[in-house]
């Protein structure tokens, strides 16, 4: 059955960097692709951009194209986007139907912080992408929690619901949402960094520059 894949993040903005993942998951896993916004990102401080205006700009970068959507739905509870909520909610609705988490391999190295994290694999399966320029290290008990999971063909993750784990080869880009928001915050304008469609509206990107646009 062709996976569900949710690519969950703060996207404070969206950039290339997670297009691209996006875009070459799908293709590796046959999957149809979700781009998941966080309402309040736990484990890390408030985003810049409120939700409207982060989802506005996941909209701009996702026209144009029919492979990956976006879901809003931790937008509609309030308090901490809790993933294992999100993905036991994903799976009531979706019966059978293989679900796939996918996490850069900084966001994976920190797993074990999540709240009720092993209860992730009752419902889905992650999928774990190669990120360059983040120094990430997977603890060892993680990578012991985690081996007996681990699969390198796509055809089990479509052969089942949930419950293993298996790393993207996707193309590297160093790309990171921090240092685009250093660059317009200093003026600079990020033009190919970021998907094209965030340049049609000046009010886009509006929340990241020093000055605001007359
Ligand atoms: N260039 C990239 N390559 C691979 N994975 C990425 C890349 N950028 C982000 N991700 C992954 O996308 C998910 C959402 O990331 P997030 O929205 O926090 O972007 P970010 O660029 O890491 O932002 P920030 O710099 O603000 O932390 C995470 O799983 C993260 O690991
Ligand atoms: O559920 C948790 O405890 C949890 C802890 C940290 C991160 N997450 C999720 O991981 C995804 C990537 O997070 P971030 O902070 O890198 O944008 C995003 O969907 C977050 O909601 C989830």
């Amino acid at each position: 059955m062709k996976p569900l894949a949710l690519f969950g993040g703060t996207f404070d903005p969206v950039h290339i960097g997670h297009l691209s993942v996006a875009w070459e998951a799908s293709e590796l896993l046959d999957a149809e692709v979700r781009l998941m916004p966080a309402n309040v990102p736990p484990h890390r401080s408030s985003p810049t951009a409120t939700a409207t205006q982060r989802v506005d700009m996941l909209r701009a970068a996702l026209r144009g194209q029919s492979r990956l959507a976006l879901d809003t739905r931790e937008l509609e509870r309030s308090g901490p986007s809790y993933t294992v909520d999100t993905l036991q909610e994903l799976r009531r609705e979706c019966g059978e139907r293989p679900l796939v988490l996918l996490l850069g391999a900084d966001a994976f190295a920190g797993l074990r912080s999540w709240h009720r994290w092993r209860e992730l694999f009752d419902v889905t399966h992650i999928g774990v992408i190669n990120r360059p320029g983040i120094e990430t290290c997977i603890p060892v008990e993680l990578e012991r929690a985690v081996a007996a999971r681990r699969t390198d063909d796509p055809a089990v993750i479509r052969a089942q619901a949930a419950g293993k784990m298996i790393e993207l080869a996707v193309t590297p880009l160093e790309v990171s949402a921090t240092h685009i928001r250093e660059l317009l915050a200093t003026g600079r304008d990020p033009r190919y960094l970021l998907p094209a469609g965030l340049f049609d509206d000046p009010a886009l990107l509006a929340p990241y520059r020093a000055m605001p646009l007359s």
